[in-house]
C-alpha cells in the first residue's frame, strides 16, 4: 500500500514552537530539551513552521534550518514530522516542497497564498495542485485557518473538488470552529485511502472533545505542548463513553484559553501568550517575534498567577 493510502495523523499533533533566544535568534541548543519533553508526555507526532511556530515569521531559510532540526532530533524519538509549506506566495512554497523532501519529511501542509488570496474553490484546487505536485509521493494536508488567512471558502465543497484533483491529498488540519463544514468533510467518499476516509485533524483545542465525537481522527495543537495529559485524558474518558470526565478536561482546557486570548491580545497574539505557558509548564522557548512583544515580568508572574489560581499545575500531575 503506498503512504498517501495509509498515512494518517491521530491522537495529538503538536504544533511546535520556535524556540528564540532574548536576541530573536533561533535557539537552536533548545531543540533536544523540547522533543524530549514533547515524547515524556507521549506527544510523538508534531507539526512544524506552522502558526504556532511563527513559521510566517522566520526567513525560508531560517524555516528550512528549523525542518532540519526537527528531522534530525526527531527520527529515531517522532513517529511524524509534518512540515507547513504554505508562504506568501507559490514560488516560496514550492522551495519549501523541495526542501522538505529533501530534508525527510512525512508530510506537507499549506495555508493558501496569504496576500493575492484564492477566491473561488477552483482557484484554491489549483494553487494547492501545485504544491502537492511538486511532492507527489509526500501526504498533502490543506491546512484550513480562515480566521488568520482570510480564505473563507466552504470546505467541504474544497474537499470535494480536490480528492479528484490531488492524487496525494491525505486531509485537512481543519482549524475552523464551523463543526458543520468539518462533518460535511469527515463524509466525503476517498477511494485512494485505505480506510475511503479523509484525515482531518482538529486545530481549536478549546473545542476538540466535540470534533473528535463527530469523527475527526486528532488535534494538531499549540495546548498539547504544555498540558497533553488533559488531552490524554480527555481522549481517554471520551472513548469509555465517560462524558462527564471528559467535559471536565476539556472545560480546564477552555478556561485555561479564556485567560490565554486577555494576554494574547495584550503582547500581540496569543502564540505570545502560548509561548510563556510553555515555558511555565515546559522548556522555555524565549519571547515572541514581532510584532508581538515580551512580557513585563509582572505581566508573566500576574498571568502564571491567574493559572495557578485555575489549577493549571495541578491538572498535568
Ligand atoms: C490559531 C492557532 O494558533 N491555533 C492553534 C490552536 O492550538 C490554538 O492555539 C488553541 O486552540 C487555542 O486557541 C493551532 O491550531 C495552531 C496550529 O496548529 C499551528 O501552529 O499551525
Amino acid at each position: 500500500m503506498s503512504k498517501i493510502s495509509t498515512f494518517k495523523l491521530e491522537g495529538l499533533v503538536a504544533a511546535t514552537f520556535t524556540p528564540f533566544d532574548e536576541d530573536g535568534n533561533i535557539a537552536f541548543s533548545k531543540f533536544e530539551d523540547y522533543c524530549e519533553h514533547l515524547v515524556r508526555n507521549d506527544v510523538n507526532q508534531v507539526y512544524v513552521n506552522g502558526t504556532t511556530g511563527e513559521g510566517m515569521s522566520l526567513t525560508l531559510e531560517e524555516r528550512k534550518q528549523v525542518v532540519e532540526k526537527w528531522i534530525e532530533i526527531g527520527k529515531n524519538r517522532l513517529k511524524k514530522i509534518v512540515v507547513q509549506v504554505g508562504a506568501l506566495n507559490l514560488h516560496d512554497s514550492l522551495e519549501m516542497v523541495h526542501h522538505a523532501v529533501g530534508a525527510g519529511a512525512d508530510a506537507i501542509a499549506t495555508v493558501p497564498s496569504l496576500f493575492f488570496r484564492p477566491t473561488s474553490i477552483d482557484s484554491l484546487v489549483e494553487y494547492c495542485k501545485k504544491i502537492a505536485a511538486a511532492a507527489p509521493e509526500l501526504p498533502f494536508y490543506y491546512y484550513h485557518l480562515p480566521s488568520v488567512t482570510g480564505v473563507e471558502l466552504n470546505m467541504e465543497d474544497f474537499m470535494r473538488a480536490a480528492v479528484h484533483e490531488i492524487p496525494s491529498l491525505v486531509g485537512i488540519k481543519f482549524s475552523s470552529k464551523d463543526l458543520v463544514d468539518m462533518i460535511g468533510i469527515l463524509n466525503i467518499p476517498a477511494p485512494h485511502r485505505a480506510d475511503g476516509k479523509l484525515n482531518v485533524v482538529f486545530g481549536c483545542d478549546e473545542q476538540l472533545m466535540a470534533a473528535m465525537t463527530l469523527g475527526a481522527d486528532g488535534s494538531v495543537g499549540s495546548t498539547c505542548n504544555f498540558m497533553a495529559a488533559v488531552y490524554h485524558r480527555m481522549f481517554g474518558f471520551t472513548s469509555n463513553f465517560n462524558l462527564v470526565e471528559a467535559r471536565k478536561e476539556q472545560y480546564r482546557s477552555q478556561q485555561l484559553c479564556r485567560i490565554m486570548y486577555r494576554y494574547g491580545s495584550l503582547w500581540g497574539n496569543n502564540v505570545a501568550a502560548l509561548k510563556y505557558l510553555m515555558a511555565m509548564a515546559g522548556p522555555n522557548m524565549g519571547p515572541p517575534r514581532p510584532p508581538m512583544r515580551k512580557a513585563t515580568l509582572a505581566e508573566f508572574n500576574q498571568f502564571k498567577s491567574e493559572i495557578s489560581d485555575l489549577g493549571f499545575f495541578d491538572w498535568l500531575k
